[in-house]
């Protein structure tokens, strides 16, 4: 259908913040399932072997078997307000428009996108536009730069601007995985928990793995979540043998990034190790991955195979260190766009004052 758009010259134009994530299904159901798999599987971003072959296995097998499987497992992780992916950065996106208006003195916006699934990143961008954002920054929620995740986001942007006729200026940020901000977020997440629950005797780092092919042909992906693993470990205090870094959720049969984190939790509890806590620094918000894949599936074969105690420290989810770490990153490449008195000003300020302030620029918009 047609879209007429008003142009209205009245309007003060905002900033967009376009805080982009993967997807997850709408239902912890087969068709849903399905749906979803379709589009995710269907990019050549995410399976880079032949079209013609890869039509034959998706639409011949994975697409026929793996929805069912795959909704049981959701089906363990959703929650009353949906599926926790989507809960979480939903929650993100509004505590960053809330946090942010401490700090900056322009207009501003903060929607949220997936690449696959709902909210779509058309939704998004639409939502901005609808706003008067004639700029938009878009923040991938994934700290490491990877082709079939970070680069997937910006192509599902850049799929909705070619169709776009007023067209926004864009930034996109690539990665974040060393940035102080992300890596003092995670130490305390740790350090909280271990307040809490006291010391594993190892701590392992779980990152999503991808097919090693990807390695080989430059994705800096393995590269960056060895780099977040080691200041993390730095940030700890923690020596080499008091930490592992590996790779999860292997899909079909290639090889993936090692080591793999089953066999390496096996053989963990083989040894009898005492306790393992296991993070999983790559992920912004837990999900299916984190709550099935580690918490439930990793847990049991670890103490299966012998091990003394697991404990999973949730991601950073909500936390406040990590919705600052958010401001700073978005602040950091937002330099240019956005008034300058945010910073050193909005730290002088008291409560009442950055109330106020809130107040009028939420008038103002
Ligand atoms: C760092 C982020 C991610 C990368 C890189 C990534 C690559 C990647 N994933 C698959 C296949 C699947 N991943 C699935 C779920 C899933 N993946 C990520 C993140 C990355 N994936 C997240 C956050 C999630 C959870 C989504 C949720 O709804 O909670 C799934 C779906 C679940 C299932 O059926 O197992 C698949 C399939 C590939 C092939 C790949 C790289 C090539
Ligand atoms: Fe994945
Ligand atoms: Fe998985």
């Amino acid at each position: 259908m047609k879209k007429t758009v008003t142009f209205d010259h009245h309007h003060q134009p905002k900033v967009g913040i376009l805080l982009a994530n993967l997807g997850t299904p709408d239902a912890p159901t087969g068709p849903a399932l399905r749906r979803y798999l379709k589009q995710f599987l269907s990019d050549r971003r995410v399976v880079e072997i032949p079209r013609a072959i890869w039509w034959l296995i998706l639409n011949g097998i994975i697409l026929n078997l793996r929805p069912k499987k795959s909704a049981e497992k959701y089906a363990q992780v959703w929650t009353k307000e949906g599926s926790p992916l989507l809960v979480h950065a939903q929650k993100q996106a509004k505590l960053l428009q809330g946090f942010l208006s401490q700090r900056v003195a322009s207009p501003y916006a903060v929607e949220l996108g997936m690449s696959y699934g709902n909210p779509s990143m058309e939704s998004a961008i639409e939502k901005l536009a609808a706003q008067q954002c004639n700029r938009i920054l878009v923040f991938p929620l994934y700290p490491q730069y990877a082709a079939s995740s970070t680069a997937s986001a910006f192509d599902a942007v850049w799929r909705v601007l070619l169709k776009t006729r007023n067209m926004p200026a864009v930034r996109t940020i690539r990665n974040y995985h060393d940035h102080p901000a992300y890596i003092a977020a995670l130490a305390k997440s740790v350090h909280d928990y271990w307040f809490v629950n006291g010391r594993p005797e190892k701590l392992i780092m779980s990152f999503h793995g991808v097919p090693r092919y990807t390695l080989d042909k430059g994705d800096p992906y393995h590269c960056e979540c060895h780099k977040t693993g080691r200041l993390l470990a730095e940030a700890l205090g923690l020596t080499k043998d008091q930490y592992m870094v590996c790779f999860q959720s292997r899909f079909g049969k290639a090889e993936w990034l090692k080591p793999y984190l089953a066999p390496t939790l096996d053989e963990l509890g083989k040894q009898k190790v005492k306790r393992i806590d296991v993070i999983c620094p790559g992920f912004s918000s837990d999900c299916l991955e984190t709550l099935e894949e580690i918490a439930m599936e990793g847990k049991a074969s670890f103490l299966q195979n012998g091990g003394g105690e697991f404990h999973y420290i949730p991601a950073l989810n909500e936390r406040e260190d990590w919705i600052h770490a958010m401001c700073d990153i978005a602040l950091e490449n937002l330099q240019g766009w956005i008034s300058k008195d945010w910073d050193a000003n909005a730290a002088k300020l008291t409560a009442e004052q950055t109330k106020a302030r809130a107040i009028s620029l939420g008038a103002k918009s």
